[in-house]
Formats: structure tokens, sequence, C-alpha cells
């Protein structure tokens, strides 16, 4: 059995991963983390009275050793918890938010000592793995696009990872360009959304959502939306039991569930 530690845990993709862990019999939850927990075990939640888990609200409390350490946290604590991982050779799945380009240049270095696979995905649903593929096959023959990601009203982070991820993929096979009209004026300040290499990033932020993303690419008198909807957190679920139980078989920090697909 594969062990598992959860950082995050309570968060909305804590929650889910948590459950999901539990409920996989090729896993075994060995412990899990977040810095607001009181409890010692989990079976003090009323939800998993049954198990026996350890705690943490401290990264140098971590006491027990996991193969895969997957996190689900803020974009302000990923990469302490990344660095902390790997220097304690448990591979990292990670799909927080918010790491830097720096960042990742350093946890690759440290992976690479250390031997260990590891995984970074700014998203582990398929159908967002897909439009990202889309996109930038797209962006080919259709190099104007702007991107509007759709999430819930609780995400901390704008533009989101996923929509990052799909300029920077864009930006690799067509020429910078400004888009538009080079004389346009914003009347309101942030009416033509954040700029990636000319690229607009537009995010809407509304309850009821969860993880939405069109890219829209225009030509000479056509257009090509595609479009994917995370309508529930299982979504997530699938990409995130694949990079557990493969990443063991790596021994370096990959970018992008596609890499283990
Ligand atoms: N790659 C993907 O496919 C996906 C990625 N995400 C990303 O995952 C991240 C989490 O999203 P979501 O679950 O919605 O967020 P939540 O805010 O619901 O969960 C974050 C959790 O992390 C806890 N936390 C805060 N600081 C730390 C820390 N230093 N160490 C450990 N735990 C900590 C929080 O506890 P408390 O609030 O008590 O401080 C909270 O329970 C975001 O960056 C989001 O963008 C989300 C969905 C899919
Ligand atoms: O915060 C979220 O919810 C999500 N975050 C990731 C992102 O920023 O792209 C992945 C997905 O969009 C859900």
């Amino acid at each position: 059995m594969i062990k598992v530690l959860v950082a995050g845990f309570k968060g909305r993709m804590g929650t889910t991963t948590t459950n999901m862990i539990l409920e996989n019999p090729l896993f075994e939850l060995v412990g899990v983390y977040s810095t607001s927990a009181t409890e010692k075990n989990i079976n003090e939640i009323a939800e998993y009275k049954s198990e026996n888990v350890p705690v943490f609200n401290e990264l140098e409390k971590i006491n027990i050793k996991a193969d895969v350490w997957i996190d689900f946290t803020i974009p302000g604590a990923v990469f302490e918890n990344v660095k902390f991982a790997i220097s304690k050779h448990m591979s990292p799945v990670v799909g927080t938010t918010g790491l830097t380009e720096d960042n990742l240049t350093e946890l690759k270095k440290l992976s690479k000592l250390e031997k260990l696979g590891g995984l970074i995905a700014p998203n582990f649903g398929i159908s967002a793995v897909l439009l990202m593929q889309f996109a930038q096959q797209t962006a080919k023959y259709l190099p104007d696009v702007e991107i509007i990601e759709m999430h819930h009203d609780k995400k901390l982070d704008a533009p989101s990872g996923t929509a990052l991820n799909t300029a920077k993929l864009i930006a690799k096979v067509r020429q910078p360009k400004v888009q538009g009209n080079p004389n346009e004026r914003e009347t309101l300040p942030g009416a033509r959304g954040a700029e990636f290499e000319g690229m607009r990033i537009h995010s809407v932020r509304l309850p009821g959502y969860v993880a939405h993303e069109q890219v829209l690419f225009g030509g000479n008198g056509e257009a090509l939306t595609i479009r994917q909807d995370s309508f529930d957190r299982i979504s997530f679920m699938s990409g995130v039991a694949v990079a557990v139980e493969k990443i063991g078989t790596r021994e370096e920090l990959l970018v992008g569930l596609e890499n283990l697909l």
C-alpha cells in the first residue's frame, strides 16, 4: 500500500482528497496536516471516528514517514511544505497554486538531489488537461486569444493556476503579440483584464461556481471557444489518484498531470 499524508486536510480539496485516500484500497492514510487543527487524531472528528490517523499542526512535529505528500493548502505555504516533504523523502503531489518559476527551479533541483519523483499539477481534472493541450494546438493557427477563468468566490489567487498555465503553454507556440486596438484605452482600470505576453486573462469569482475556463480564439471571420467545467471537486480525484499511484516510479519533479497519463 502507498502511504499518504494529506496537507490542508480540512480544506475543500483536502477533505475530498482525504476521503478518496481512505476509500482507495491501494492507499493508506498515515497522517494529515493543517496549521489550524486542534485534534491529535482524525478520529476526534465525527465523520472519521473509526479511523486512526495522527493529525499534525506544525511541520517540524511531523514524525511519520509517508511515501507521498499531497498538498492542497494555500499559495503562501506550499513552497515551504514541499521543501519539507522532499527533505523527508516524501514524493510531493501538489495541487496548490502560487509556486513561482524560481520556486519550481529550486524544488526541481532538490528533487533531483534526492532522486525523488514529484508532481506539481495546475489542474488534476482531465477536462482541464485536455483544454490546455487543445488550446496550445489551436494557438499555432489562431494566435489571437483571451482566457476567461471562473471560480467560486472563496478562491485566494487570481488568475487561477490553470489560466496562467494555459497562457504559458500558448506562449511557447506563438510569438508575443499585442492584441486589440494598439490605441485602446481603459476608461475603467482593469477592464481589459490581466496581461501575459499580450494575452488577456479575465478572472470571474461567483458563489455557486466551482472551477471553469474558457479559451476564446478569434480569426478572420471565425472564432473558436474551448471550455471546460469542473462542477464538483470529485472531478480532480482520478487525477490525484493516478499521481499517487505512479509518482513512486519517477526520479524527478514533473509539472503537469499529462506527464503521468
Ligand atoms: N490542481 C488542482 O487540480 C486544484 C488545485 N486547487 C488549489 O488547491 C489549493 C487549495 O484549495 P481549496 O481546497 O479550495 O482551499 P481551502 O482554503 O478550502 O483549503 C486550504 C486548507 O489549507 C489549510 N492551510 C492553510 N495554511 C496551511 C499550512 N501552512 N499548512 C497546512 N495547511 C494549511 C487551511 O486551513 P485554515 O483555513 O484553517 O487555515 C485550509 O484548510 C488552492 O491553491 C487551489 O487553487 C484547488 C482545486 C483543484
Ligand atoms: O481554487 C480552485 O478551486 C482551483 N484552483 C486551481 C487553479 O487555480 O487553477 C485548479 C482549479 O481551477 C480549481
